[in-house]
This record gives structure tokens, C-alpha cells and sequence, in this order.
């Protein structure tokens, strides 16, 4: 899958220009001139015009519309061309087939070609930024999604995004696109979409049997179904920060200051006399910083490149039914060591600030290496704690991991991007959020002295509604830290 990560989707123009000149390149010693040939070639010439707009403007995949119609046309567009090369062209040019299939093989160990599965997590993205955010269908339908704007959306765009609703479980967002959907193909007699509206019609009907919910609360975000056995109260805790969760993902967009209120801003001193960083307090108890200016570019494009080929898609620590984990989760991630002076360079600095030790050894590991995430379209990543010994995660406690270390102590995490709208890091217990600033870094204590976790630490990184967030996460562990992590009364850390 390549939804999952906007910095993987930016390298599609790319692989599709060199699938473009393979085409090329092969039809020019195909002397063959008929009617196949030439609508083969006018296909390719119209891949090449798209292409050619995108490639030398990568940065637009940010937008989540773009990035949708950008899979759309890899999948289908791309799969009529191959079907067109099969199905007509290679029977009477059999070296046609040799290339269509070793093509095929070709772009197969690229590994990012997107697939039907990518197709629906984009528009997935699209109906859960809309839906998340508040924002009005109707630009969308136009062609508008913030300050981005393009052709209106087709049947076929229009369907594939009432079908993402549907699948969501959001009722009335699929009524609103079903009904546009009903009014943009009217017109049209086409079989394939009067068959394609006739199906939506009877699913959006049998889901309505079920369903009460009236439009008009459509403000009040509905939580997901969650299937996995959960005890009542802690159910309605659950249902409760997310809809906190959710409240504060939406003022997070419309404060142009994000920082908690009474934000407090000192020079933080490290164990370097004169060494200082800039840092301002998020919220006093519990305590939450975020140091500025902490990490050169330099460093994150080294941090970044040496992940990069590494991501994969993101799991989830507490066993979750796979199709929910579109809505907890959506990004890639991969581990990075300190294998490389400038990564090591940058723990160092982790441990100056913190005064808590990264040391990562066998047998002896204070830390964990850095989990480098880059998020996907519309990417979230669902309320949670990164302690793993807090009540509910019963169970949890007999892992290797947390035998040796102990439990996740402190989180640091360093953000390697801006991201132009969304992507809050929010605390919904705490009402406090933080916003992605590349260069910046975070630090918190997941745990109470007891050693006990503590529960209001939870928090989330709200869906990404522009743009291409990266963070880095260094996991401070329990053991080798329990005495350097400083006194309860030390204003500061
Ligand atoms: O990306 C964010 O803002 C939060 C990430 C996070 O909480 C995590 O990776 O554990
Ligand atoms: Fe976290």
C-alpha cells in the first residue's frame, strides 16, 4: 500500500514517466498502424501530458484531492492501457505480450504501484478529513478543496467517495454524496453508471433500515464501531476522548496560536554550560515541552533519507481488527538506530536536554532506537498512550521489551516537518495541542513517579488535512533511567 505514506506517493510521477518511456520506447519498433496502435498511442500521449504537469510539481500530492486523482489515474487509466496492449495489440504482435508481462513484473518490484486498496484508502482520506473537520461537500463537488482547485469530481470520483462513507459507517455524509451522485448522473444512460448507482442506492437503503441517526446531528462526529470486547464503562471512556479528541483536532485548525493558553517561554539549560535551548512549557502538570530549533535540516533530510526505504505501513501495538486500523492508524514507519554520526549526534542532544540516558546496547537498551513516521493521506494516528503500563493494557506487561527496559518512561519526539493544515499532536485530557514545527521537538513523562502510567498522558496526532508530516520518536525507557530522571520539584524537567 502507498496511501499510507505521502513522501512514497511523491515518487510516483516519477515511476510512471519511466513506465511512460518503456511504452514509448517499445512502440517505436512496433511498425504497426491501425486502429489499435493509434488509440494505444493517443492514451500515452495523454498519460504524458498529466504526467508532465505532475512530475515538476510534486508537492501537490499534499493535497489529498490531487493525491486521490493521482491513484485513480495509475489505477485505472493505467490498467486500460495494459488491457488495451493484451487484449487487442498482442494477439496479432506476440512480442507485445513478452512486454506487457515483463513490464508488469517490472513495476512489480518497484512496490509502489497503487492498487484498488490504495484507490479507497484516498478517498477513505478524502470523507475522513471532510467529515473530521467539518468541511462542506460541495466545494469538493466543484472541484475545491481549500484553497486548491481543479476539474469537479465525475461520477466515477463521486462514487468511489460516497462508497468510502459507506464503508466508514458515516451515514449521512454518504446520503449528502449519494444524492449528488444521483443529480451528476442523471443525465447520463450509460449501463456501467446507472448498474454502479443502482448498487450504491441499495446499500445506502439497507444501511438506513438500521440506522436512526438523523442528518441534522451530523456535527456530532460518530464514533466508529469498535468490535473488539471492551467493558461498558471503559467503552464510554473510550467514546468520551475521542470526541475530545475530535473537538480539539477542530480548534486546533482555527487558533492561529495552537499553544495551550499561559504558554510559558524560558531558556532551557543542558549539562554544556551556555548551552541553551529555547523551550516553551505546553502544560505544566503534567509537564509538556516543546524545545525549538533542536534539529538542523540538515539532520532531518539524514534522518529522512536513511528511513525512506525503509517505511512500512504502521501496525499497532494493542492487537486492533484490521479494518479499523485505517481509522487509528494511517502512516508508515521505520526504526532507525543510531548507525550514523549525524543520528547519533542528534541522541546526544536528546540526552543533553533530558538529562535521561539513550544508550542502546543488548541486554542493556535505555532507549529505543527512533521510530521515524511519515504520515499518509488524510494520516492519523487515534488517541493512545505510549506507556504500555496503564490499567487497560492488562496483559501487556510480559513483553521482552518492558522485562529488560521496563516501560516507555518519556517520549521525545522530534518533528521533521511542517504541515500546512491539520496534524495537531493533541492531549485531549489535558486540552493541550502542539503544533508540527519542523525543527521542534517535544518531551513528556508517560509515567507518574509511582512508576505507574499515567493516564491522562494520552494523546493523538490528528488527521493530516495538507501536507507531508514526518516525526521521530525516541522512547526514554525505565530501566538505566530510573535514577536520572530529575525530582518531582524541579520546575522544569
Ligand atoms: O504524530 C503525532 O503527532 C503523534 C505521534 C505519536 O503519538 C506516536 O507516534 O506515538
Ligand atoms: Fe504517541
Amino acid at each position: 500500500e502507498i496511501f499510507s505514506s505521502v513522501s512514497k506517493m511523491k515518487t510516483l510521477p516519477r515511476l510512471e514517466r519511466r513506465l511512460l518511456t518503456k511504452f514509448e520506447d517499445f512502440l517505436q519498433t512496433v511498425h504497426r498502424e491501425d486502429g489499435a496502435a493509434d488509440e494505444l498511442r493517443r492514451k500515452l500521449q495523454k498519460l504524458h501530458q498529466w504526467n508532465s504537469k505532475i512530475v515538476k510539481n510534486t508537492s501537490i500530492i499534499e493535497c489529498p484531492l490531487h493525491a486521490f486523482r493521482l491513484v485513480k489515474r495509475l489505477v485505472r487509466q493505467w490498467s486500460a492501457v495494459f488491457k488495451l496492449a493484451d487484449d487487442v495489440i498482442a494477439p496479432s504482435v506476440s512480442r507485445f505480450k513478452e512486454f506487457t508481462n515483463s513490464t508488469r513484473e517490472w513495476l512489480r518490484t518497484q512496490q509502489i504501484w497503487p492498487t484498488h486498496a490504495d484507490l479507497s484508502g484516498a478517498a477513505t482520506a478524502i470523507v475522513r478529513l471532510h467529515h473530521l473537520y467539518n468541511l462542506d461537500y460541495a466545494p469538493l463537488l466543484q472541484g475545491h478543496f481549500l484553497n486548491v482547485t481543479s476539474k469537479p469530481l465525475t461520477s466515477l470520483e463521486l462514487t468511489y467517495v460516497t462508497k468510502a462513507a459507506l464503508k466508514l459507517g458515516f451515514i449521512c455524509d454518504a446520503k449528502g454524496l449519494f444524492s449528488a451522485l444521483e443529480t451528476l448522473s442523471a443525465g447520463f444512460e450509460g449501463e456501467r453508471t446507472v448498474a454502479r448507482v443502482q448498487r450504491l442506492r441499495e446499500r445506502l437503503s439497507d444501511l438506513m433500515i438500521g440506522s436512526m441517526s438523523e442528518c441534522e446531528h451530523n456535527n456530532s462526529i460518530s464514533t466508529p464501531s469498535v468490535s473488539f470486547l471492551a467493558s461498558e464503562p471503559e467503552q464510554r471512556r473510550k467514546e468520551a476522548v475521542r470526541t475530545l479528541y475530535h473537538q480539539m483536532c477542530r480548534k486546533s485548525m482555527q487558533a492561529a496560536i495552537v499553544h495551550g493558553s499561559g504558554t510559558r517561554c524560558y531558556l532551557h539549560s543542558t549539562q554544556v554550560p551556555y548551552l541553551k535551548f529555547k523551550a516553551e512549557v505546553v502544560n505544566y502538570d503534567p509537564y509538556i515541552v516543546v524545545f525549538h530549533d533542536v534539529i538542523s535540516d540538515d539532520e532531518i533530510r539524514e534522518m529522512k533519507d536513511l528511513s525512506f526505504g525503509k517505511l512500512s505501513p504502521s501496525t499497532l501495538a494493542v492487537a486492533q481488527v484490521a479494518h479499523e486500523q485505517q481509522l487509528i492508524r494511517v502512516s508508515q514507519n521505520a526504526w532507525l538506530f543510531d548507525t550514523s554520526p549525524v543520528v547519533s549526534r542528534v541522541s546526544r542532544r536528546v540526552e543533553l536536554i533530558t538529562r535521561l540516558s539513550t544508550r542502546i546496547l543488548h541486554q542493556d537498551t535505555h532507549a529505543e532506537p527512533y521510530q521515524v513516521l511519515n504520515y499518509g493521506l488524510g494520516g492519523v494516528y487515534g488517541p493512545h498512550e505510549d506507556s504500555v503500563r496503564v490499567p487497560r493494557h492488562n496483559g501487556n506487561e510480559n513483553t521482552p521489551l518492558l522485562r529488560n527496559s521496563g516501560d516507555r518512561t518519556a517520549t521525545w519526539m522530534y518533528y521533521l516537518s511542517d504541515v500546512q493544515l491539520g496534524g495537531a499532536t493533541v492531549f485531549p485530557l489535558l486540552g493541550a495541542s502542539i503544533r508540527p514545527q519542523k525543527g521542534t521537538a517535544a518531551f513528556w513523562y508517560n509515567l507518574k513517579h509511582s512508576g505507574e502510567g499515567d493516564v491522562r498522558m494520552v494523546h493523538a496526532g490528528c488527521p493530516v488535512l495538507y501536507g507531508d508530516k514526518w516525526v521521530a520518536n525516541k522512547w526514554l525507557r525505565e530501566v538505566g533511567n530510573v535514577f536520572t530522571r530529575p525530582c518531582l520539584l524541579h520546575p522544569h524537567l
